[in-house]
């Protein structure tokens, strides 16, 4: 960051995490001042801009929405706690914005953006071939354990999902958006809120095979169906062909499953999860019919998760449900 003196207004130390401070003035100038054509996105929490500092570096702006209501000093403290979590599966923050009512956090800048916008795209969907799905599901379980437990700061993260996971050049996944929606600091369940997490994974990892979206309602040939069918192998994305590691494929489904059972007491927790992943000739338990899953938006914006096997027909937010094959 040598180059960049003078661009920042103070570098934030002594809290043993590199966290700058930009000023407005850099992040307008990097941004091209927050032009359409470089915005990436637009999330819960406000909207996401690529960004180029003068030293060339890329960065990915979340210029935050101005509903968060958070003073200086709180805002500080929280980018400073998020900072601290590095992990090789974690995006890292780089540093943060204040100016007036404007509260940006500044992000490393990955080329590949979101697992979404492979999965779900039927021409991006053939570049990830079941290697480097396996490589990414694989990847995003250190992410969540280092978030749960080895972070000291026992971080949950609460909207998992395949825009939350971004690519590196190297389609190495990175998880975003840790941190941003509440720092846990107990006062929960902690090996329940573990579970429930588990529960969001097992539904990522169903999308990623199957390169859908898991949002619809009631399905006739749901991934359970077909498990009890022995045919939950015809849910994996049909951009793969036959190239596919049918061991390795059933037991990424296996796990999923599991993860999604309804009672939490059932599901295993990411602890387990990389073990049975890492472990392949590991007996798994064999799974009850799983819940139904839903996302629900919240008064914050924030999205939490229930499961039931009731009467889903009922709630008025949007639904996922376990997947549905071709
Ligand atoms: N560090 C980054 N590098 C590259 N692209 C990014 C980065 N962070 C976010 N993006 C892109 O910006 C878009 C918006 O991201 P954001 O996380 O705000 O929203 P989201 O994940 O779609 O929704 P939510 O806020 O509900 O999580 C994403 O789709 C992603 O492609």
């Amino acid at each position: 960051m040598k180059s960049l003196e003078g661009s920042f207004m103070e570098k934030d130390i002594g809290k043993n995490v590199d966290l700058d401070v930009f000023d407005l003035s850099t992040i307008a100038a990097a941004t091209d001042h927050f032009s359409p054509s470089n915005k990436l996105g637009e999330g819960g929490f406000g909207s996401v801009y690529k960004g180029k500092l003068l030293n060339e570096q890329e960065i990915a702006v979340k210029r935050l929405s101005q509903s968060s209501g958070q003073g200086m000093q709180e805002f500080k403290n929280e980018v400073t706690l998020i900072a601290k979590l590095q992990h090789r599966n974690l995006v890292r923050l780089l540093g943060y914005c204040f100016h007036k009512e404007e509260k940006m956090l500044v992000y490393e800048y990955l080329p590949n953006k979101g697992l979404d916008s492979f999965i779900f795209d039927q021409e991006k969907a053939s570049l990830l071939d079941w290697k480097k799905r396996f490589h990414i599901i694989q990847g995003i379980v250190p992410g969540l354990l280092y978030l749960h437990h080895d972070s000291r700061l026992r971080i949950i993260h609460r909207d998992l999902k395949a825009s939350n996971v971004l690519l590196d050049s190297d389609l190495n996944p990175k998880i975003s958006d840790f941190g941003l929606a509440k720092i846990f600091r107990g006062g929960e369940d902690e090996a329940k809120t573990h579970r429930v997490v588990g529960t969001y994974f097992g539904i990522l990892v169903l999308e990623i095979i199957s390169g859908r979206k898991n949002n619809s309602y009631y399905q006739k040939d749901s991934v359970w169906d077909l498990w009890k069918q022995d045919k939950v192998l015809t849910i994996v994305d049909s951009s793969l062909g036959d190239s596919f590691d049918a061991h390795e494929a059933l037991l990424c489904i296996h796990v999923a499953i599991l993860c999604v059972q309804e009672l939490a007491s059932d599901r295993p927790t990411m602890t387990n999860v990389a073990f049975m992943l890492s472990n392949q000739e590991t007996m798994l338990p064999s799974p009850n019919q799983p819940a139904f899953i839903f996302r629900q938006l919240n008064h914050s914006g924030e999205l939490g998760l229930a499961s039931t096997c009731g009467d889903v027909g009922s709630i008025n937010n949007e639904t996922i449900t376990i997947l549905q094959a071709r």
